[in-house]
């Protein structure tokens, strides 16, 4: 329970909700425990006055009596009717409050945990799998709600049906009391170990249902691969597996399910005779009556569910400890990026790298060595390198979506971590190498984050971008819905929309990571010539394995294996017969052959 303990203060937020619910069980157990009363009264009643009703036989009185005795009967049926109803209006409202509860927790948990991934680094995301991730604030979040809801109302259900009860069986014959309890106990821990098989086996469907759904949506968002190398009769084939494996899953829950039900009609039937056989010999003996037979039949069912639901708690409990385990590990993951100073003002743009390294934790790769460079605001710098040399680690630093290893970054001469993190970045305008693109319209993934974005904006940032001619084209425009909903974009038309993504928030800073890539030359030219005035005044970082992407920046960085093996003008490089000269002759060679 050290765990779950993180949910008390959810319990104290809702206790209004938790102390009406406790209150509802326990009015709603008082009309299970009357109608019990009455049935003795009534059994009483009958056996007691039929003898009567005999002796009277061939008296007029006799009709007067069976009246009386039937009107008694009938309204004690009339009570035990009513209090059915009155019971199943405070069971609602038992499941209005304590359920009701537990669902505005799980609301508020899977908040927390949300609102906690979003502060986490980048590298937390590297460090843990998207599944997983996913599997916390979903399938975590709902076994913790199990504990909330049916655990707590099922196990106060218990101890107060317990509390209420046994003393009144004990005040009849104790004797009879222990005998009719015998079996519970053993049907509580019966449906414990039955529980957690039928659990086990249900975690075991949901894994491979969720490898089925993976197959199959993999299968069909590379269905151009699939078909172009004739997989599809491959395909099938390891369908039909995946699918088998779910299947026999399936058939054994089905098996132990088919085994729950008897099992526990069989104890309760077993306690029923019980009752009988040890009530009868007490009624004989003359210590009860046959209507407390009657009664206590009925209070051993009244007994029975909350005992059987005693296994499924405590299973219920003991996952739920597991997975608020879980979801506690990742809450208390600290950020470790966060700002010293917490400066939020706007800046220039100077940024300067001193003897910078990088060493990415979860590969341990060095992926930046003694790294210097220097740009002045309104500058803008090519960083030009083979794959892997370094490149988009050093917009990442720049973006602080890590921390150097070592050496100093600083921007107008100030250490990096002493912004605002969420001022600095809202300074950057970042174009990723991964373009992505939501499920939205055009527009709205123009605008996606910026502020006081207007119509105009986007449409002069789409001019800016050479999008315009493209989304003109559209019939919808910009209000050309992407992705699963909507139309493809080309490779060159996602980037330009994540170029003009960046620069409708009038960045100080703009970054440029290899978003070019899909872009033909002129296309490139015509982007970097509009870059060029509207970043007058405005820092650029333009990355690039294509000497090409250079020509236009006041400065040139050539990397190779994250050491900075070149530093000059585009001129001053081209001039030297060094490796940016060399990447250039090859480029060139390479495109005259593609032409
Ligand atoms: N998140 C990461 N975790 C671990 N290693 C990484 C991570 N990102 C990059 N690396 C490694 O760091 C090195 C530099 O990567 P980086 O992405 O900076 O190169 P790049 O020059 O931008 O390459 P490309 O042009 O192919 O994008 C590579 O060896 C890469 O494998």
């Amino acid at each position: 329970m050290k765990e779950l303990s993180h949910l008390n203060k959810y319990l104290i937020k809702y206790k209004y909700h938790l102390f009406l619910g406790i209150l509802f069980i326990i009015i709603s157990n008082v009309f299970v425990i009357l109608p019990a009363q009455i049935v003795r009264y009534s059994v009483d009643i009958i056996s007691n006055e039929l003898s009567l009703y005999d002796a009277l036989h061939g008296l007029n009185i006799q009709n007067v009596f069976a009246d009386s005795f039937a009107t008694n009967i009938f309204i004690c049926g009339l009570a035990i009717l009513l209090m059915a109803l009155l019971r199943g209006f405070f069971l609602f409202l038992v499941r209005q409050t304590i359920i009701a509860m537990s669902r505005h927790i799980e609301y508020d948990l899977k908040n927390e945990i949300y609102h906690h991934y979003q502060s986490l680094p980048l590298s937390f995301y590297r460090k843990n799998n998207t599944g997983d991730l996913m599997a916390r604030i979903s399938e975590d979040v709902s076994k913790v709600r199990m504990y909330l809801g049916p655990a707590i109302m099922y196990g106060l259900n218990l101890l107060t049906i317990f509390l209420m009860v046994i003393p009144i069986m004990l005040l009849v014959n104790v004797k009879l009391t222990l005998y009719a309890l015998i079996p519970l106990p053993i049907l509580s821990v019966s449906i414990y170990y039955v529980s957690n098989i039928i659990n086990k086996r249900s975690e075991e469907i949901q894994r491979s249902l969720s490898k089925l759904s993976t197959f199959v949506q993999e299968a069909f968002s590379g269905i151009r691969v699939l078909k172009a190398f004739i997989r599809e009769a491959h395909s099938i084939d390891a369908f039909a597996k995946e699918s088998n494996d779910y299947k026999s899953r399936s058939l054994g829950l089905t098996f132990v399910n088919s085994l729950f039900i008897p099992l526990i009609m069989g104890l309760i039937g077993l306690s029923t005779i019980l009752t009988i056989f040890i009530g009868g010999i007490e009624v004989i003996n003359g210590s009860i009556t046959f209507g407390n037979i009657a009664e206590f039949i009925l209070y051993v069912n009244m007994l029975t569910w909350p005992v059987t639901a005693l296994g499924w708690i405590t299973s219920i409990v003991q996952r739920a400890e597991a997975s608020q385990e879980r979801i506690n590990e990742f809450l208390k993951t600290k950020n470790d990026i966060v700002s010293t100073k917490n400066i939020s003002e706007p800046i220039e743009g100077a940024i300067v790298f001193d003897k910078v390294n990088f060493t990415y934790e979860d590969s341990n790769i060095h992926a930046l060595k003694d790294v210097s460079f220097k740009v002045d605001p309104g500058e803008s710098i090519a960083i030009i390198g083979t794959t892997g040399s370094g490149k988009s680690t050093i917009a990442n630093l720049v973006c602080r979506m890590f921390d150097a290893s070592s050496g100093d970054i600083t921007i107008d001469n100030r250490d990096i971590k002493d912004f605002n993190l969420n001022s600095l970045r809202g300074q950057i305008g970042y174009v990723p190498q991964d373009v992505f693109l939501f499920s939205e319209s055009i527009s709205e993934n123009i605008a996606f984050g910026a502020e006081g974005v207007t119509d105009e904006k986007i449409l002069q940032a789409s001019k800016d971008a050479d999008l315009h001619e493209n989304v003109a084209a559209f019939k919808h425009g910009f209000e050309t819905v992407l992705g699963e909903r909507g139309i493809t974009l080309s490779g060159g038309q996602k980037q330009r929309v994540s170029i003009a993504r960046a620069l409708i928030r009038q960045p100080k800073i703009l970054i440029l990571d290899d978003c070019l890539s899909a872009v033909d030359t002129k296309t490139e030219n015509a982007i970097l010539n509009n870059l060029q005035k509207i970043m007058k005044g405005r820092t650029s970082i333009i990355i690039s394995h294509r000497v090409s992407s250079a020509k236009l920046a006041d400065k040139v960085l050539v990397l190779d294996d994250g050491k900075i093996i070149e530093k000059g003008t585009n001129e001053s490089l081209m001039s030297q017969n060094g490796v940016f000269k060399a990447l250039y002759d090859k480029q060139l060679q390479a495109d005259e052959v593609e032409n």
